[in-house]
């Protein structure tokens, strides 16, 4: 916890003094409201007290004990939000303190949000309740051994019989096992599992079913039901908590009315019946799942940057050549410019979540409405951003470990953890790669209906300002002039058009379209994340733009952002010259600014982090305590290590003892 208590020496004290700005009050910016703030505040300390929550010895249980601590800890934190009466908000929270990837993840994330999203309402008033308390387990049982980016690609089948009003589920080939769904493994009771659906001998393509998977009595398969865990996975600890599973079915039967009919219907003589609705209304869950992991993202780089940068703050080598004390790593200017843009995506990451949780509800009610015009906004800006947020945070994470050194790769650190359980988001809820191809190819679009005088809304609206995106100069002279919201955004939205424009002028050149596209998908790629980025620094933009209250919070804020942007600037930096966007000369400049953007930013470092919030329970790293006091930490943590539990190590008998006296004789001779 937090430093304070009687005795507790904070030797982080002096960063701490050195803060221009507000922390209390960057703390309601971070979390969104003092609401946010207290709320989050109390659930951590709830679990950081409670010792069936304890998590500091996970990576050293066997999977099997882990798997186990993993169901205890889901039943104790199901009983303490009964037993308190939390709201969902609260509960939310709870979990996500917990900090152990199990089945109530995909449950509560995919499970229910299916059967919301697809169900109609009889269906959801049978099965919500029985999920909402429990009596039902569910997973998300969508991606196979032979297909998970190509959802058409599925094999399962669901078969209609009129006889029996019932579907006949069936895994045909090996390679239509269901493969992958957390919680099927060993916890859940039922899926939401997707197959083609055949009824009077023709294929409709894919569609969910909610299908019973093991017994309410003592869980064990349903008859023609083959299930299990598909085996460990990279790392200690980490995703291995969860039972992601295989799943087979030998021509197992449902009845008719657990086909999820909100979009689609089959009537008891067999016939399809398709709602007017578009059919990508099938892939609304994951787009709902896509937008949670984009707020997580911000989470799990904030957590790493918290430990990197309280690390290198109490962490010293070398001196000057002149002697006296050693340096602080923190004040490298190398240490700074790998880690403030790590710390500044953080931020920009937390704003663009909050914006697109936004832009999810406002979709969400057109369509209540049959309103489905911005259909396509919420999924390139949904696919794009856990795109490009997760990519940068694995790597962020990844980089963090590097920055605190030799240390910073015991698990004790807590970042080989953080990277193990986090580096999958990349590829679920759809590859990175496929996902920004999906943009892409949006972007295409809009760039060919340009001529017609279409003009583009939401995020894409900049491409509207064709003419001039198309011509315009950037007017920098100075590095302080790369501090002006109007220049970042007018050189990002030059980038971004100009690479749409000239990817779309080259696909239009191949032989097809298919083809272009198919040749040219590396530059797609960049395409789709010069878009994304461009949101990214728009919303954070924005953001600065608002009231925010307490001293020097928005300044800090403001930093941040230009952060943010001119690290993309210098990174891209071919982008952006290879266009003519800008000239070599201001790229430099940006560069230049961004070195006096560090040197601002290195007194608020440990300040900045500290206004995340985070318990030392929920950071589970020995590097990252509030109170600095790292060394005799990590000597302690040591010991607890089970390979200390004796001097002498098990094994010595066999194999230590008579090598070493085999070398003994041998010596003698
Ligand atoms: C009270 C107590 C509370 C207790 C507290 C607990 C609370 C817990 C809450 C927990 C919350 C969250 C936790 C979540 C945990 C996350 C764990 C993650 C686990 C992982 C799960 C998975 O991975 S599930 C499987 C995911 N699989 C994928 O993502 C597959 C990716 N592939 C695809 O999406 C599609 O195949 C693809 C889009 C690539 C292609 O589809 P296809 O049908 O072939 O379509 P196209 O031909 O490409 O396109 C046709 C047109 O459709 C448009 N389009 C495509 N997708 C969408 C979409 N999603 N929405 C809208 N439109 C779409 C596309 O643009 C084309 O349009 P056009 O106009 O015709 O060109
Ligand atoms: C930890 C974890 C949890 C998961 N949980 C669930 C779950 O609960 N439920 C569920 O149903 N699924 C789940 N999944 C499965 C996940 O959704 C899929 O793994 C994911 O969608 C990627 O699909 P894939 O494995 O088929 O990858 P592939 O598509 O086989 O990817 C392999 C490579 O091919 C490339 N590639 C594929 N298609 C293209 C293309 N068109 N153009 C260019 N390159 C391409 C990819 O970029 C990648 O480099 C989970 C996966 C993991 C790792």
């Amino acid at each position: 916890m937090e430093a304070g208590g009687a005795g507790e020496v904070d030797h982080l004290a002096g960063e701490r003094a050195t803060a221009q700005f507000d922390v209390d009050h960057m703390k309601v910016a971070w979390a969104g409201s003092r609401h946010a703030v207290d709320v989050a505040d109390r659930m951590a300390r709830l679990v950081a007290s409670d010792p069936v929550f304890r998590k500091d010895n996970r990576t050293m249980l066997p999977r099997k004990e882990l798997f186990k601590d993993t169901l205890r800890k889901a039943a104790h934190a199901w009983k303490r939000i009964v037993e308190l009466r939390l709201t969902e908000e609260e509960a939310n929270l709870l979990r996500l303190y917990v900090d152990q990837p199990g089945y109530v993840d995909l449950h509560w994330g995919m499970f229910v949000p299916a059967i919301k999203g697809q169900g109609t309402e009889e269906q959801q008033k049978k099965w919500l309740p029985l999920a909402y308390k429990f009596q039902i387990i569910g997973c998300y049982a969508q991606t196979e051994l032979g297909h998970g980016s190509n959802v058409q690609g599925l094999e399962t089948t669901a078969t209609f019989d009129p006889k029996t009003d019932e579907f006949v589920m069936h895994s045909p080939t090996l390679t239509s096992s269901k493969w992958w769904p957390g919680g099927l493994g060993k916890a859940s009771t039922h899926a939401v599992v997707y197959a083609r659906l055949i009824t009077e001998g023709k294929d409709y393509g894919i569609h969910g079913f909610i299908v019973q998977l093991r017994s309410l009595e003592d869980h064990s398969p349903l008859p023609g039901v083959t299930l299990g865990d598909i085996g460990g996975k990279f790392g200690s600890g980490a995703y291995n908590s969860m039972d992601n599973g295989v799943l087979r079915f030998d021509h197992v039967r449902i009845p008719r009315d657990q086909m999820l009919m909100r979009l689609s219907q089959v009537t008891k003589e067999g016939k399809y019946v398709h709602s007017n609705v578009p059919k990508q209304l099938l892939y609304g869950t994951m787009v709902f799942v896509r937008q949670t992991i984009v707020a997580d993202a911000s989470k799990a780089l904030s957590r790493a940057t918290c430990i990197a940068v309280r690390y290198s703050a109490m962490r010293k080598q070398f001196g000057p050549q002149t002697g006296g004390p050693e340096t602080q790593v923190l004040n490298y200017k190398t240490q700074q410019s790998r880690l403030f843009p790590l710390l500044a995506s953080a931020y920009a990451f937390r704003f663009v979540g909050e914006w697109l949780k936004w832009l999810y509800t406002d979709v969400t009610h057109k369509l209540e409405a049959k309103d489905f015009s911005t259909l396509q906004e919420a999924h390139a800006c949904t696919a794009g951003l856990k795109a490009v947020t997760t990519s940068a945070t694995a790597d962020g994470i990844e980089e963090c470990r590097k920055l605190c050194g030799g240390h910073g790769y015991l698990n004790s650190s807590g970042l080989p953890e953080l990277f193990a359980t986090y580096v999958p988001a990349c590829t679920y809820e759809g590859d990175n790669v496929v996902l920004l191809l999906q943009v892409a190819r949006i972007l295409m679009k809009t760039v060919s209906q340009l001529a017609s005088g279409k003009q583009p809304v939401g995020t894409m609206a900049y491409m509207g300002n064709v003419q001039y995106l198309m011509q315009c100069k950037c007017g920098v002279n100075t590095a302080e002039d790369w501090l002006s919201p109007a220049a970042i955004r007018e050189v990002f939205e030059a980038r971004a058009l100009r690479m749409a424009v000239n990817c779309a002028q080259n696909i239009n050149r191949a032989p097809s379209q298919e083809e272009g596209l198919y040749e040219l998908s590396p530059d797609l790629l960049e395409v789709a994340v010069a878009h994304i980025q461009l949101i990214i620094v728009t919303k954070f933009i924005e953001k600065v733009e608002q009231d925010i209250p307490g001293e020097g919070v928005k300044e800090q804020l403001r930093n941040l952002c230009n952060v943010y942007a001119l690290y993309l600037v210098h990174k891209h930096l071919g982008d952006f010259l290879s266009t003519g966007c800008m000239t070599a000369r201001q790229g430099a400049l940006a560069n230049q600014q961004l070195g006096k953007l560090y040197a601002q930013l290195r007194p608020n470092a440990v300040a900045l982090v500290d206004a995340f919030n985070y318990t030392d329970h929920y950071l589970g790293s020995v590097l990252g305590r509030y109170d600095g006091n790292v060394y005799p930490a990590l000597y302690d943590e040591a010991w607890k290590d089970p390979l200390n539990d004796s001097p002498v190590p098990d094994g010595y008998r066999e194999h230590l003892r008579p090598l070493l006296k085999q070398q003994l004789k041998l010596s003698r001779l």
